[in-house]
């Protein structure tokens, strides 16, 4: 299937009065046209920073610092600020930011908000934004009548369903969906995910799924990157990461076995002994190791390459082979 998306040793770092955080640092992987790549890990590992990076948008202190980023077979790496405003951000590729719904300014209606970001990029008609703003807001399954109503009135799922909205109105062909639904309730939760499968299948977009919950991830997404400090540990299919055999990186294998299942009982949850490290100062090697149950001398050494184990299954830990 055809790339939409390729991004290769992409490098972002903040550089902080303590030092140096390595946020992300050398993470290489691809999006197909029409897919749902869903990024996981625990808190602090780098998910959200990759996805400003990839929109080159990195917030300060941080700098993009290596790497290449190709879209829809453009490579964005050289472009200015001015041509990503003008070509590329929320026009190829966009974002529904963390926390997306409790940015709406409180003192104006949405359709103000939605106009203005509209304008802002595109010279259009007030007529045209006007009908380009309610065709969305329909396809997210909002009436055009919400342009009158201010943040207040609105529930949490309905301002959700506005930040897709407004991600998905200069019709970009890849979307980041930064924890989506970590704020709503279940049924609400379900509700923004059965929308963004709709999405996807109706509007041809290429998703990256943002969550530290592996049970949505499981839900949305057809491939999983896994990350750890920084870095990309495995990459799989849905099948293969959730399938019988499981995934190969003890620290995947560890953040599953931490995840509740709604058909099993368990006495005790298992958890991973340790915290992930401070990204100032990284571990050498495999940056998991001392976590790692299964940790080798060479593991504390040598950083293991991610490589492909098989077809489509990627991983980096010394111990997998198969
Ligand atoms: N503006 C910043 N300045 C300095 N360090 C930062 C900044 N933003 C993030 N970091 C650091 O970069 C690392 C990665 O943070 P990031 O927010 O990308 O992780 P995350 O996996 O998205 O976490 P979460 O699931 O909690 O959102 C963390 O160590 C964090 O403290």
């Amino acid at each position: 299937m055809e790339k939409i998306l390729r991004v290769d040793n992409l490098k972002l770092y903040y550089y902080t009065s303590k030092g140096i955080v390595k946020a992300v640092d050398e993470i290489s992987f691809s999006l197909k046209k029409g897919e749902t790549l869903g990024l996981v890990g625990e808190s602090g590992c780098g998910k959200t920073t990759t996805g400003f990076a990839l929109l080159k948008m990195p917030t300060p202190p941080g700098r993009i610092v290596g790497g290449r980023i190709e879209i829809d077979g453009l490579d964005i790496t050289p472009l200015s600020e001015g041509e990503m405003r003008k070509n590329v951000r929320w026009e190829k590729i966009s974002m529904v930011f963390q926390g997306a719904m409790n940015t709406l300014t409180p003192v104006y209606t949405i359709g103000k908000q939605m106009m203005e970001t509209l304008q802002e990029h595109r010279q259009m008609e007030r007529e045209e934004a006007r009908k380009r703003i309610e065709k969305y807001l329909n396809l997210v399954g909002l009436s055009g009548e919400v342009v009158k109503r201010y943040p207040h009135e609105l529930s949490g799922g309905m301002k959700q369903r506005i930040a897709i909205a407004t991600a998905l109105f200069l019709e970009p062909r890849v979307i980041i969906c930064d924890e989506p639904t970590t704020a709503l309730d279940v049924i609400v939760q379900a509700q923004i995910i059965n929308l963004l499968k709709d999405l996807k299948e109706k509007l041809d977009l290429s998703f990256i799924f943002i969550t530290h919950d592996l049970a949505t991830e499981a839900e949305v997404s057809d491939r999983i990157a896994v990350m750890y400090a920084g870095k990309i540990v495995e990459i799989g299919r849905n099948e293969e990461i959730y399938g019988e055999e499981g995934p190969c990186h003890p620290y995947t294998r560890n953040l599953l076995a931490a995840t509740p299942r709604l058909h099993e009982k368990v006495s005790t949850l298992s958890f991973i002994p340790g915290a992930p490290p401070d990204l100032l100062e990284p571990p050498s090697g495999c940056r998991f190791h001392p976590r790692c149950s299964v940790a080798m001398e060479k593991c504390a050494k040598e950083e293991p390459p991610l490589i492909e184990i098989e077809e489509e299954h990627m991983v980096a830990c010394w111990r997998c082979k198969r």
